[in-house]
């Protein structure tokens, strides 16, 4: 992970009439960390996501993406035409930027390994289609046509799509909904995989042990503002928060007490139990805790 920033939002608004979607967000994700998103339906992250892809026009503020204003390289009705970079600036940000969209994996009679051969086309660097069939598992499928595929593996289409061509910044709306566990797992895998060579992330989801597995830092937006930033382990205090012990008494009824200092608890009850402690378990809020809490539910 590197200082330099890869987004960089201040002060982004944008209503849909009356309904103020985004309310003054301020973010940056540095180059090379995987970034989550999280936030209750209709808290704005769609709505700020696609202002950063270059799909949604704002009402005010700044971003920019990889060093340009996604919507002056997309919009046809921008606020001044002066400013708009020349074309091979736009084909070059489009090329360096992947997209995973919801539910774009299907191309009526078109099979998945046409499809992705196709996409490798557009870039100027595309990834070998065969090998990034293969990645995202699809390779038992290549030659299926797009819509016999399961939705998950429809997903896995998306993914295929997004990483193409290779982009140096990755975008992903609620990539592993309708994904079976294991598939979620190999999803991780190969997010991973790509931080590992240096691709920026940006995630949405509403899975908490997604975010927690695959982010390096996690953003909370309510309301269309940004409610807090961190590290999943720090987030809301987390690493100050209680850890809570639970044991049995000798008479076989669940004990617990919740202490800032587990370890001693532990000790002691070891001692006044003469070695193992029954039904034993020491637990610390998860983020899942962490941010129910954050966005106020208890
Ligand atoms: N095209 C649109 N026209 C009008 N209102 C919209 C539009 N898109 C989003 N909104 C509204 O803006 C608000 C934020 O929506 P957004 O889709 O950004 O939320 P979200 O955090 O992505 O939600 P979810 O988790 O449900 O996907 C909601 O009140 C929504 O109804």
């Amino acid at each position: 992970m590197s200082d330099e920033v890869a987004i960089r939002v201040r002060g982004l608004r944008k209503a849909y009439g009356d309904n103020v979607a985004v309310a003054g967000v301020d973010l940056d994700v540095h180059r090379g960390e995987v970034f989550a998103l999280l936030g209750p339906n209709g808290a704005g992250k769609t709505t700020t996501v696609e202002i950063l892809e270059g799909y949604r026009r704002r009402d005010s503020g700044e971003v920019l993406v990889l060093g340009t204003d996604p919507e002056l390289v997309f919009g046809s009705r921008q606020r001044n035409r002066q400013a708009r970079p020349a074309p091979h600036v736009v084909a070059d940000w489009r090329s360096r930027v992947g997209i995973v969209l919801q539910g774009t994996g299907e191309f009526d009679e078109l099979t998945v390994a046409e499809v992705v051969h196709h996409f490798a086309g557009f870039y100027p660097a595309a990834d070998d289609p065969d090998k990034v069939i293969a990645r995202v598992g699809l390779t038992g499928k290549a030659g299926a046509r797009t819509h016999t595929l399961s939705g998950g593996q429809k997903r896995r289409l998306d993914v295929a799509l997004g990483i193409i061509g290779r982009p140096e910044l990755l975008f992903l709306d609620e990539p592993t909904t309708g994904f079976d566990p294991e598939a979620r797992r190999e999803f991780w895998e190969l997010i991973r995989d790509l931080s590992a060579a240096g691709t920026t992330i940006v995630l949405t989801t509403h899975y908490l042990d997604e975010a927690e597995t695959l982010a390096d830092r996690v953003g909370v937006i309510a309301g269309g503002r940004v409610i807090e930033v961190g590290t999943p382990d720090s987030l809301g205090n987390r690493r100050e928060a209680l850890a809570t012990v639970t044991w049995r008494t000798p008479d076989g009824l669940p004990e617990s007490a919740q202490s800032a200092t587990p370890t001693a608890l532990v000790t002691e009850l070891a001692a006044r139990f003469g070695g193992e402690v029954p039904g034993l378990t020491v637990t610390r809020p998860t983020l899942e805790d962490i941010y129910l809490r954050m966005i106020g539910h208890r």
